[in-house]
């Protein structure tokens, strides 16, 4: 499991193992790995061309001491100086090592081969500086590979928010923990392919993180497994309201999902269920109302329900229930938060925005407090979805899931529907709201990615979703082809096999 930290506690930590240790030994481990991994992404060293972009913090100084180390392995290193103060004792460092300060900017980045941005770290506040902007730009122009320093700079490190421009690197490499800002949108896409270097502030982090992103081995535990006995109600049956005269498709794709999901058995509930059986003739099928079609472990509603009444009659009932889409229109807060049984809500940004009031940008420039909020006030589990989907449980002080196997390839139509019913089949499978959504964000990624690339491209260990290959591979940017909802669908097992392989024993 990745975990992810507020700057205050990572702060706290670093504080805590600099009183023990000689004075700048944790910049100098955090500079060594920084240099390491900027000669990763080099292909020689020797006579390569470096530019550091530094601020007037110690992220400047971490960029001037990874400076030094390069040089003395004979790369040519000059640095821009870019705040108002400088480290100075990394800059010395750096001109003894024989680097130096740059008269022309624009000139040494237009010959660089890499460039290292050490202009803000978790110090930095509101976006790029005015000045900064021009010269940033002019790296990502310059065609060298660009390498953040902790975070590229301008991103929130908390949040995730970007304020104007920010800078947009290839890779960044992060100091004892990653921050949040590097997995959560819209930080998370200016951050490309991630490395995290061990500074020794592990133990003194925390307990409870503020983020958690799964990874194979951790979605493999939580996968339900049938046990010997089971037959298809023990292993749960989940029920599916979704579909309209207007919306039957709707309909098919929740149920295609449902069916992938781990439950024992599908109902259907609703006016499409011709369209159902002529797909998916194990469908269990019931035209309704929901508190008729029979007993259920766990209820989706609202995929293409339009008008169609069922969600009070839904939300009374005793066992966990989904609400998308539609659903969330037509839901009333006072009775999701009155149930005694767990309530996954899975709005993306436009239905999230109407849900708390605001507007579809205020959602997606800040997704982690947007999410949050939302859980608090419906007293629900929520999911965002997005590139980097967010799951929260509506007790403060639990770290949000982010999905890492997000692509952008996801964003088509009726893919949400997909999503739906595999989140509630898992649901109904016995896993709480927060690991079913989690789970099957996990494998609703995981199978778009399979479908996209024909199978392949996708790490089979999960690191693929954070590819730090010593190239630029970014997430998303993996390649693929357009896909449908349907693909996804069928692309279900294939990538649950994936995961299942990675358990313990497997
Ligand atoms: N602590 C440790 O042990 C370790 C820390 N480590 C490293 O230190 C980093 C944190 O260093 P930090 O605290 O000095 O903050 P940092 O991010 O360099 O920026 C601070 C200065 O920048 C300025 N500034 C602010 N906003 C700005 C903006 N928008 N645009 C431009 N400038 C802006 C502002 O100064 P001003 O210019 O206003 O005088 C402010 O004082 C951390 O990310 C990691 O890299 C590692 O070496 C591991 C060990
Ligand atoms: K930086």
């Amino acid at each position: 499991m990745r975990t992810a930290y507020r700057v205050q506690d990572v702060r706290a930590a670093e504080a805590a193992l600099m009183a023990r240790l000689p004075e700048g030994a944790l910049m100098r481990r955090a500079a060594a790995g920084l240099a390491g991994a900027c000669a990763g992404l080099l292909r020689r060293v020797y006579g390569a061309r470096v530019v550091l972009l530094v601020g007037s913090g110690d992220n400047g100084g971490d960029a001037l001491y990874a400076g030094a180390l390069l040089a003395r392995r004979g790369a040519g290193v000059s640095a821009v100086r870019l705040g108002r103060r400088v480290h100075e004792a990394g800059l010395d460092a750096l001109v003894r090592a024989g680097g130096r300060v740059a008269d022309d900017p624009y000139g040494v980045l237009a010959r660089a081969d890499l460039v290292v941005d050490g202009i803000t770290g978790i110090g930095g506040r509101g976006g790029l500086r005015p000045e900064a902007v021009p010269v940033v730009r002019a790296a990502r122009e310059s065609g060298a590979v660009v390498v953040a320093v902790d975070l590229p700079s301008g991103v929130d490190a908390d949040t995730g928010a970007v304020e104007g421009e920010a800078v947009r690197a290839d890779a960044t490499v992060t100091f004892g923990a990653y921050k949040p800002g590097l997995l959560v949108d819209p930080a998370r896409e200016y951050a490309g392919a991630l490395r995290l270097v061990d500074i020794g502030i592990r133990d003194l982090l925390p307990g409870a993180p503020e983020l958690q992103a799964l990874q194979h081995a951790d979605v493999a535990r939580l996968l339900p497994v049938p046990a010997a006995e089971s037959d298809k109600y023990r292993r749960g049956v989940v029920g599916v309201v979704a579909g309209s005269a207007r919306y039957p498709g709707a309909a098919v794709l929740a149920v295609a999902g449902a069916l992938r999901g781990g439950a024992g058995a599908v109902r259907y509930v609703g006016p499409a269920g011709d369209a159902v059986l002529a797909r998916y003739p194990e469908t269990l099928v019931h035209p309704g109302p929901p508190g008729r079609a029979g007993r259920v472990q766990a209820w989706v509603i609202g995929p293409g329900l339009a008008d169609t009444p069922g969600v009070a009659d839904v939300l009374a009932s005793d066992v966990p229930v989904l609400v998308d889409a539609d659903g969330l229109r037509l839901l009333d807060p006072a009775a999701v938060r009155a149930r005694p049984a767990p309530t996954l809500l899975t709005p993306h940004a436009g239905e999230a925005a109407a849900l708390l009031g605001t507007v579809r940008e205020d959602v997606e420039a800040r997704r982690l407090d947007a999410v949050r909020e939302l859980a608090g006030r419906y007293g629900a589990t929520v999911l965002l979805k997005g590139s980097t989907t967010l799951v929260a449980d509506p007790s403060p002080g639990v770290p949000v899931r982010v999905n890492p196997t997000g692509t952008p390839w996801l964003a088509t139509a009726g893919s949400g529907d997909v999503l739906s019913g595999l989140t509630g089949s898992l649901l109904a499978a016995g896993l709480t709201a927060r690991d079913a959504g989690s789970v099957g964000a996990y494998l609703h990624g995981l199978a778009a990615r399979r479908a996209a690339t024909g199978g392949a491209g996708v790490s089979p260990t999960g690191a693929g979703a954070y590819p730090y290959d010593g190239g630029r591979a970014a997430p998303g940017a993996a390649g693929g082809a357009p896909l449908t909802a349907h693909e996804v669908a069928r692309a279900l097992p294939g990538a649950w096999r994936d995961v299942a392989a990675a358990a313990p024993g497997a």
